[in-house]
């Protein structure tokens, strides 16, 4: 088995204006095997963006990283010092927030994909016949690549981001919320296009979402994120039938799912602020099963092979959330 990402103690900060460290991700230990499809979710706020970036390699030079991460077994961060020359591109490729708006504007859509090809060793011939079958993929025609990209509407500039960030041929795919700025109903498509996408290339995925019903549905493993922690890992549907830390629990029931009036609940209180120095579980203030032992800090746990942070997974049904 092969790992695509494998994080061991992974911290990543940034100094605030005093110069102190405000650690937005603790500790964060998984992995990722090659061809999965992996969701990290969470709240706003939570790290998911600041996680993603230092496994794309776009972390902002002023971050400052501990602990090891490696990409297909490659070591990129070693404490401090990242390792990314030859990675970018090459092994991974990055699809930003708003990938419409990573497009230059003042290109013909063809001229974007042959700057990226032709530094990579395509031939114009090549780079044709790959963009073509890329097209096809993300079912666009080729005119597109006549226009310039604000000729074409939000749904198929964010195609054509996605399509750019293929044609490197990166094993490793990282998008951060790519469903951000679509409806409701773009939404799933565009998730289905990364599982295609996934099925076509064998590439490794991973998406940053704060919709965990939107990762169940087309992701393979869900990585909870709350306070820069991870606290639950574990595949999707056992994740969604079965949440084992209270935290996932809440969060699944405080999104819309499509077509179906459901009464939403929001999660009460508020999540730790960056840099909050907390004793204990990350949750404890907003837990509904708190207990006294969580004061002090839950170890990640093994059961039945997924991994949850907490003192008291709910194995069972707990009286005081249903
Ligand atoms: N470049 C940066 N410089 C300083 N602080 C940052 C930077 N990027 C993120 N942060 C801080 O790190 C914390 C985590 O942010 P991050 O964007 O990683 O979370 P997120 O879960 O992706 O949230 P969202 O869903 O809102 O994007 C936030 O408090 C944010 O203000």
């Amino acid at each position: 088995m092969v790992l695509a990402v494998e994080a061991r103690n992974l911290s990543i900060g940034y100094l605030d204006e005093d110069d102190n460290l405000v650690l937005v991700v603790r500790n964060a230990s998984f992995s990722v095997e090659e061809g999965e499809v992996c969701c990290l979710v969470g709240e706003s706020g939570s790290g998911k963006t600041t996680l993603g970036n230092s496994i794309a390699g776009v972390l902002p030079p002023y971050s400052v990283t501990k602990g090891l991460l490696y990409l297909f077994g490659k070591l990129v961060v070693k404490d401090e010092l990242r390792f990314y020359e030859g990675v970018r591109g090459r092994l991974v490729s990055y699809i930003p927030q708003n990938p419409g708006s990573s497009l230059s504007p003042y290109m013909r859509v063809w001229d974007q994909f042959w700057r990226v090809m032709k530094a990579h060793g395509f031939t114009e011939e090549t780079a044709k016949k790959k963009v073509a079958e890329i097209l096809r993929l993300l079912n666009l025609k080729t005119e597109v690549l006549d226009h310039y990209p604000h000729e074409l509407s939000g749904g198929m500039q964010q195609r054509v981001a996605i399509g750019l960030s293929l044609v490197t041929g990166a094993k490793l795919l990282v998008a951060d919320e790519p469903t951000s700025s679509v409806d409701a109903h773009l939404k799933l498509q565009l998730m289905r296009l990364f599982r295609e996408i996934k099925e076509l290339y064998g590439v490794t995925i991973v998406l940053i979402t704060h919709d965990v019903l939107l990762a169940g549905k087309i992701c393979d493993k869900i990585l909870v994120m709350y306070g820069g922690e991870i606290v639950e890992v574990s595949s999707a549907k056992e994740l969604l039938e079965n949440p084992l830390h209270p935290y996932t629990k809440l969060l699944t029931r405080v999104v819309p799912v499509l077509g179906y009036k459901k009464k939403l609940e929001s999660i009460p209180g508020e999540p730790p602020r960056p840099g909050q120095v907390m004793e204990g579980c990350v949750f404890y203030e907003r837990c509904p099963v708190r207990g006294d032992e969580c004061v002090k800090t839950p170890p990640a746990q093994e059961v039945d092979g997924r991994v949850v942070k907490c003192w008291r997974p709910l194995i069972k049904e707990s009286a005081l959330l249903s």
